[in-house]
């Protein structure tokens, strides 16, 4: 605060014993705001003046308001419109937005008037020249001489909505105990130097001000996303499962899509839903036997099956991909396990990363998100073994009514989708895409016949979109995320799934 501004206002003071903040605005020609500022910082040097806040009420233009000022009331533009040979009232009403009011406005002035000897009727000037006193009345409201106009005049502009009133705070002030023109600086540090030279008998400090708000942390904050990858962790360690590597985001055809049983003609495979990368565009290295016992499952058939019954090629397979579904991961953890192993063990892995897909951007689709996976392998498992762990995994969740839906993947039979009720949108919702994966994906990786493995994977993005009330993708990540969102947002807490917006946020 400039300590040349307090000193004016004391001098002011001085001379006329009694001021108010508004009038000081006026006299020295300063914003409003910053003599409020420096009355306080008199105020907190002692008591210099006495201060009293008083409110008055005031008169500002809507933005309807400025708009006549500008251009002219709307029964003026209505007048300056009409032709000397008149016009017909249908057309004139097109004219402007703000015509209707505007021919009311000037019919009632006796402005214009309706000629009704021709057919259809026409709209013609009633007198040669006007006078636009609104315009003329909202200019005076607009330079702060509102007083000027009587107040019949200003309700019905209040009602046209061409004037809104305000309430403005100001402070009356007054010569105080303590008034002096000359403020002495109060010391805000006590140095070293005051002690050892006891120089802080003699000096005035400032008092502490204990409800002055603390400096907001210079720390950093997860993201919304980050926060809800945790909560599905936590749930995912408790039912006793092992987080899969997932850190390579680019894969071979090969394990995206062939060793999943997807046949090489398949749709998802086309560049339009996948994106192929182009250095390096090919990998190399795969394990030989399995690949030919893929290759021949493809072609031929094999296990009780018989295949696809087309060429399979190896370039097809060795072309690399941004990995468009964690299933790749999840195929790989599977051949793994029977080749690091003697014999088979049954297993529980999760994982929750990036996926990359071509897809067309809109509110809810991105190129990129992540996907929650869970698998678990084991001897005998059912279809019953999948619903029940689903229904165990989504009621850590908060969604307790999950119904599901006969679905088609090339790598799982059968296959379901999952809907749940979501208690805050009052509807079913698609959660996720689940199955047990066929003999044709788990027989040529070596694994005993009588394992089944059940599998079901679900964005990330959906969830936290919902648990934290966000309508479009974009505000949740890419570069339109809004800052303010990372840092202020809670952590999320999945026991209810229910949206910000009905404030169930817990
Ligand atoms: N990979 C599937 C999800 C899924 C995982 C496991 C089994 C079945 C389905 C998807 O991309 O949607």
């Amino acid at each position: 605060m400039s300590s040349e501004l307090t000193e004016r206002i004391l001098q002011h003071l001085d001379k006329c014993e009694k001021t108010n903040t508004l009038e000081l605005a006026s006299v020295f020609n300063e914003d409003h705001q910053k003599i409020v500022g420096a009355v306080k910082s008199i105020q907190a040097a002692g008591d210099l003046i006495v201060v009293d806040q008083v409110s008055s009420k005031d008169f500002q233009l809507t933005d309807e308001g400025r708009e006549v000022v500008d251009k002219g009331s709307h029964e003026a533009v209505l007048y300056e419109l009409a032709p000397a040979e008149g016009s017909a009232q249908a057309e004139l009403m097109k004219s402007s937005p703000n015509a209707k009011v505007g021919f009311s406005k000037a019919m009632s002035n006796g402005w214009i008037l309706i000629d009704k000897s021709v057919n259809p009727p026409l709209v013609k000037r009633k007198v040669e020249k006007i006078e636009d006193h609104v315009r003329e009345n909202l200019k005076a409201i607009d330079i702060g001489k509102s007083n000027e106009i009587d107040d019949k005049t200003k309700t019905d502009y209040k009602k046209r909505k061409l004037i809104q009133e305000i309430v403005i705070k100001s402070f009356d002030l007054s010569k105080g105990p303590e008034f002096t023109t000359k403020i002495e600086k109060l010391e805000t540090d006590l140095t070293a130097d005051m002690l050892a030279n006891d120089m802080w008998k003699n000096l005035k400090f400032k008092p502490y001000n204990f409800n002055a708000k603390g400096v907001p942390l210079p720390c950093g904050h997860l993201h919304p996303l980050m926060k809800v990858r945790t909560e599905f962790r936590q749930i995912f360690l408790e039912m006793g499962f092992t987080e899969m590597p997932t850190n390579n985001y680019v894969e071979s055809s090969f394990w995206n899509f062939d060793a999943l049983f997807q046949p090489q003609n398949h749709p998802a495979r086309d560049a339009q839903d996948t994106f192929f990368v182009s250095n390096p565009e090919k990998s190399h290295k795969f394990p030989l036997e399995y690949l030919k016992r893929v290759a021949t499952v493809h072609s031929k058939g094999g296990y009780g099956s018989i295949g696809y019954g087309s060429d399979w090629k190896i370039e097809e397979a060795q072309k690399n991909v941004l990995r468009t579904h964690t299933t790749a991961v999840t195929a790989r953890m599977l051949y793994k396990l029977m080749n690091d192993n003697e014999e088979f063990k049954p297993v529980k892995y999760f994982s929750i990363d990036k996926v990359f897909r071509n897809e067309t951007l809109d509110a809810t689709h991105l190129a990129e998100f992540h996907q929650v996976e869970g698998v678990v392998a084991d001897r005998g498992l059912s279809l019953g073994h999948l619903i029940g762990i689903l229904h165990e995994f989504f009621k850590k969740l908060g969604m307790t009514e999950l119904t599901f839906k006969p679905a088609y993947n090339p790598y799982t039979e059968p296959s379901m989708e999952i809907f749940c009720f979501h208690p805050g949108l009052g509807k079913m919702i698609e959660v996720g895409n689940s199955g047990m994966f066929r003999p044709e994906m788990l027989l040529p990786m070596g694994l005993p016949p009588d394992v089944r493995v059940i599998a079901w994977g679900l964005s990330l993005e959906r969830p936290t979109m919902i648990k934290y009330g966000i309508n479009n993708i974009r505000e949740l990540i890419g570069p339109k995320v809004d800052l303010k969102m990372v840092q202020e947002s809670p952590i999320c807490r999945m026991s209810k799934i229910t949206p910000k917006t009905e404030g169930n946020e817990e």
